[in-house]
């Protein structure tokens, strides 16, 4: 997240929407957040602005990136990508970083304070980089995602005792990398002096090679095998990459013979991790596994609530209760919507209404759909893999073939979408809540006795979710 400034370039499209904001709004907003901003580079396909500090580029990014590229692609006329990166050039960035983190506690007093002084395990890590407000308190509880926090709050709170590795896995944008910030927060604010090295497996490989490379391994090593809390993201990137993958597996025994907490984030379990060692596999299974499902409604509309509550956003209950309906497959994209919202409800100073918040939300909307679960999509899938006809799910026809896929599909479309026994019957051809009850006990049942229908079952399950259906 580093680039260099270009004092010398003229950026005429930045200039014009930045001085579009500075009429739009207030002035201590625009000189927080708008005015450091620089444009680094300007091409035919997007812009890359430079903030002075890593808080303000997620600040940015939270809060002002949907807003900035419809600006920027009002103003060029066509379609624009933008990008915001550490602007290394600025000077004096971490006093603007205090002034910064102070007037985001101001509007969101969630945001923790900034450090007042740094401590001597702080300075042992200029490189952790946590977002502020991926802390245990912004944090929602659900039933798919509970048992991940309750393991994660266990760690946080004795580390290294609990559960060793702590292994979290789920689809992309339900709270992985939060859980994983709250925990490193969580521990730096109740014992200082840990040491704590948070980064993501990407980086983890890309500094690997650079080591290499500059003969400096030993450095490498030190940085990660000295840590007392050692938290990798994105641990499925190690798949068929065998020399980093030693590697860590020698940086996880070092760690873990002395009892040094180690947190690991994937977007699936550890076995289904394609090349992934299995000396590896079997370490990542020692400690405790968390899966998070994503949120029901209930949750959702926790989630919503609390983050407009968060922006100082006071939006109708039926806007809330659309979004909770409307925005389902991963909190990332809830919190985009949410703060494109907000970002319309500051600009247009208008009342807010559900018709107007459909229309400003249509592509995000439209994505939805495309990846939402239904019974239609289901039967489909289902068919296609038994090799039936899609007139088998509803007919009225009976032989085992066609008959227990077709409860399958019922059982699939109980679990995975919100409709009703009665509904979910009705689109089985007529049929009546008591033989949907029925196929799914049946399933059930079945799938606890026969290792291959529970297989089959799950990954018709995850084709479906993975947007893939
Ligand atoms: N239960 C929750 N309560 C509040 N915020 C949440 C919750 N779950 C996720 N979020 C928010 O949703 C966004 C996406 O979460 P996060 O980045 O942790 O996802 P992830 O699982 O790590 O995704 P990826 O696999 O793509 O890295 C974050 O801003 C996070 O704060």
């Amino acid at each position: 997240m580093t680039g260099m400034l270009n004092e010398t370039v003229n950026f005429q499209l930045w200039d014009t929407v930045k001085s579009d904001f500075s009429g739009l709004f207030p002035d201590d907003v625009y000189r927080t957040w708008f005015e450091p901003l620089r444009c680094l580079e300007e091409t035919d396909e997007g812009i890359t602005l430079g903030a002075p500090n890593d808080f303000a580029v997620i600040w940015i990014q939270d809060n002002y990136l949907d807003l900035i590229t419809r600006r920027l692609q009002e103003a060029a006329g066509r379609s624009m990508t933008l990008s915001v990166i550490v602007d290394t050039v600025t000077e004096d960035a971490n006093r603007l970083e205090r002034a910064q983190i102070e007037t985001a506690r101001e509007a969101r007093p969630g945001v923790p304070p900034p450090p007042t002084s740094r401590t001597a395990a702080e300075l042992n890590r200029p490189n952790l980089i946590l977002n502020p407000r991926n802390n245990f308190e912004n944090f929602v509880i659900g039933s798919g995602n509970q048992m991940a926090q309750a393991a994660s709050f266990a760690v946080a709170t004795s580390p290294g005792k609990a559960y060793n590795p702590l292994f979290l896995f789920g689809d992309t944008g339900l709270g992985k990398t939060h859980l994983m910030h709250a925990v490193a927060h969580h521990i730096l604010t109740s014992r200082p002096d840990t040491r704590i090295a948070y980064v993501s497996t990407e980086k983890f490989t890309n500094e690997y090679i650079e080591a290499i490379q500059t003969n400096s391994v030993t450095r490498f090593r030190q940085r990660y095998r000295q840590v007392d809390v050692l938290l990798i993201d994105d641990i499925h990137f190690l798949s068929g990459k065998e020399r980093i993958q030693e590697e860590f597996f020698h940086t996880f025994n070092e760690l873990f013979e002395r009892q040094k907490q180690i947190v690991l984030s994937s977007d699936r379990p550890a076995g289904e991790i394609a090349r992934l060692e299995s000396r590896l596999v079997s370490r990542f299974q020692w400690g405790f596994m968390a899966d998070i499902q994503p949120p029901d409604y209930e949750t959702r509309l926790a989630i919503i609530r609390k983050k407009a509550h968060n922006m100082n956003l006071d939006l109708p209950e039926a806007i809330l209760d659309f979004l909770a309906e409307r925005v389902s497959r991963n909190v990332r994209r809830m919190e985009g919507a949410l703060t494109r919202v907000a970002g319309y409800a500051a600009l247009m100073k208008s009342e807010l209404n559900v018709d107007t918040v459909e229309t400003l939300l249509k592509d995000i909307l439209h994505e939805e759909a495309q990846t939402q679960v239904t019974v239609e999509k289901i039967q489909q899938k289902v068919s296609d893999y038994h090799k039936l006809r899609l007139s088998d799910m509803v007919s009225k026809r009976r032989p085992a073939n066609i008959a227990f896929p077709r409860q399958i599909a019922m059982y699939l479309s109980r679990v995975l979408t919100s409709h009703s026994l009665q509904e979910i019957g009705d689109a089985f051809g007529g049929r009546d809540h008591g033989t949907v009850i029925h196929a799914c006990k049946t399933v059930e049942n079945i799938m606890e006795q026969d290792e291959n229908v529970s297989r089959t079952v799950e990954y018709l399950k995850k084709q479906l979710t993975s947007g893939r259906g």
